[in-house]
């Protein structure tokens, strides 16, 4: 099973609208798909039409007295399931620094690691913030994508998770940004679409535009190119899938 997450630690750039159309892609293509929302706002779990059953507790997910396949719920398409998010997830991370030393060492893999029996590919969406429970994803995904608005500040996020591994000396196996929302009538996302700073050097290639279309999302709640193929938004998560799909080692 690959793991990959989306991240950064802006809010509000894209990270769930690319997890869920990534999800559906690779569901649709037939790859055993499991989102996990990890996100205590619920975004994706709310996308996808699905509600967590009951308030689980952090503590006894973490210590396996909830056994984390209890919260796997089917979405409404073939192949893909999900995760909801739970609003007391907002204490996964105080609970994380309680556990013991030894115990809170890689909790967070070791709940996702039993998923590789049934799914080929995992996908965390990630809160805004660097913690205990990011650095435990950071070191769980084999790969970290970054969605980016291109503009200086949300650059120095790319810059900032760069100096958040080297701090907590994780060695993500693939690190890769891409813009999001990128309006061509705009000159800095001209020029930093033609130009892309040298720490972006092995970013994707695939520009997500910007488009009212997205937030349709919502009326659905659906992933995009589960009710629009045509839009050139749905176009770009499809090429961006492919993309992603080649730097994954399973696939
Ligand atoms: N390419 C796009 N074009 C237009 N709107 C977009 C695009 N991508 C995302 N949006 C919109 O921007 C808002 C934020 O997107 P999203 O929730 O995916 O960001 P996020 O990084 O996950 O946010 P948060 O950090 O709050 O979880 C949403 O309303 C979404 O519909």
């Amino acid at each position: 099973m690959e793991t990959i997450a989306f991240f950064n630690l802006k809010g509000g750039v894209g990270k769930t609208t690319s997890a869920v159309n990534i999800a559906w892609h690779a569901a649709n293509e037939g790859i055993p798909t499991l989102i996990w929302d990890l996100d205590p706002q619920g975004a994706s779990s709310w996308l996808f039409n699905t509600t967590a059953k009951s308030e689980t507790k952090p503590k006894k997910l973490l210590t396996g007295k909830t056994p984390i396949g209890d919260l796997v719920r089917s979405t409404e398409f073939e192949n893909l399931d999900i995760i909801p998010a739970d609003f007391s997830f907002r204490h996964l991370d105080h609970q994380l620094s309680e556990q013991s030393d030894q115990g809170k060492q890689n909790l967070i893999a070791k709940l996702v690691e039993p998923f590789s029996e049934n799914y080929a590919l995992m996908i965390l969406d990630c809160p805004p913030s660097f913690s205990l429970l990011t650095e435990q994803i950071f070191a769980t995904a084999d790969s970290l994508f970054l969605p980016l608005i291109p503009t200086h500040l949300s650059l120095r996020t790319f810059e900032q998770t760069r100096d958040f591994f080297k701090e907590h000396k994780l060695k993500p196996k693939r690190l890769h940004a891409f813009f999001n929302m990128v309006d061509r009538r705009r000159s800095m996302h001209r020029v930093m679409l033609a130009h892309p700073p040298k720490m972006l050097k092995n970013g994707l290639k695939t520009a997500i535009p910007y488009a009212a279309i997205v937030e349709r999302m919502g009326d659905y709640r659906q992933p995009l190119p589960a009710f629009d193929k045509q839009s050139t938004v749905s176009q770009a998560y499809a090429e961006l899938w492919r993309e992603i799909k080649q730097t994954l080692s399973d696939f």
